[in-house]
């Protein structure tokens, strides 16, 4: 008897900031591996998520999302990101808010891809229950391009992700797994650590985050069981140190004790973890070091 046909490819997961891209990846591969928050940016880095069926691979990239806002070399960096990561997979996957359209997301839409398969997603509809509402809705989006396909989804309630899975699964190609069966991302401990001190930026910094703001490991050490951690967070000015650092310390306090918590239930082992804030100057414009961060 032949065996069965294989499939598996790239699949890009599109959409202006917050509209729930991070939570429908990690939906889609069955497990938390990306940093949710309710802040919008959370995920700089383009990141893996795997799901194996018997059949099929789904490789799934997590883009950034746009920013509109501060125009510099980091965002165009980005925006590169995004349609370098476009043109470079089998299926793309749009995601909107049921019922939302706007100025953010035809920016996103304007960098689709003409030759890549494009399905619309239509997240949050336990949001939007009506069904009338939502047929017009997706019909007004039907206008904006020239979908292959759509889905309605709640990404946060695992509903239809089965039914966009189906619709995904035409547009990969024929060709054996690429990644061992039980690895759902291949994401390194490093990247997962800076990750983790993102999201507790995100939210006890709020409003007061500045954008062009980065998290780097200076020290990753193995001692026995332990992992020792030095964290810097680059800031641009002296002012957005004190911001971070808070009133006698702090809510940088509260940042790094979080985050290590997190940190040791995520590698189940200890941590001892230092986070600390580092001002350099117009960074956000200087293209050769975000090179160093692979943008
Ligand atoms: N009600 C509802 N909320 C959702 C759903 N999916 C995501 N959210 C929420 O929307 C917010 C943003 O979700 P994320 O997954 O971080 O969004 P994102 O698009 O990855 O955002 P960026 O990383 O900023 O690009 C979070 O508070 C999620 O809990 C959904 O199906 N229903």
């Amino acid at each position: 008897m032949n065996e069965p046909e294989f499939h598996c490819g790239f699949v890009a997961i599109v959409g202006r900031p917050n509209v729930g891209k991070s939570t429908l990846m990690n939906h889609l591969i069955g497990q938390k591996v990306s940093i949710t928050s309710k802040k919008a940016q959370t995920t700089r880095h383009r990141v893996h998520g795997i799901h194996t069926e018997p059949t099929a691979q789904f490789i799934f990239v997590d883009t950034p999302g746009f920013q509109t806002f501060h125009r510099n070399a980091l965002n165009d960096a980005l925006n590169q990101s995004v349609r370098d990561t476009l043109s470079s997979v089998d299926c793309v996957l749009f995601v909107l808010e049921a019922k939302r359209l706007t100025d953010a997301d035809r920016e996103v839409i304007a960098l689709l891809p003409k030759k890549v398969p494009v399905v619309l997603v239509v997240n949050k509809i336990d949001k939007a229950k009506d069904r009338e509402e939502l047929a017009a809705f997706i019909a007004d989006c039907r206008q904006e391009f020239a979908f292959t396909d759509v889905e309605v989804v709640s990404a946060k309630h695992g509903q239809r992700l089965a039914e966009l899975l189906d619709k995904v699964r035409p547009h990969l190609p024929e060709s054996p797994p690429l990644y061992p069966e039980d690895m759902i991302t291949d994401k390194s401990e490093r990247f997962l650590a800076t990750e983790i001190v993102r999201e507790k930026l995100f939210r006890y910094l709020g409003e007061e985050l500045p954008y062009a703001m980065n998290v780097e490991i200076e020290l990753w050490e193995m001692e026995g069981e332990m992992r020792r951690i030095h964290i810097a967070v680059l800031v641009e000015k002296d002012s957005q140190k004190g911001i971070l650092i808070g009133k006698g310390g702090e809510k940088l306090k509260k940042i790094s004790t979080e985050a290590r918590l997190d940190m040791e239930k995520l590698f189940d082992g200890k941590v001892f973890l230092r986070v600390f804030a580092k001002v350099k100057s117009g960074w956000a414009d200087d293209v050769r070091f975000l090179k160093e961060f692979g943008l």
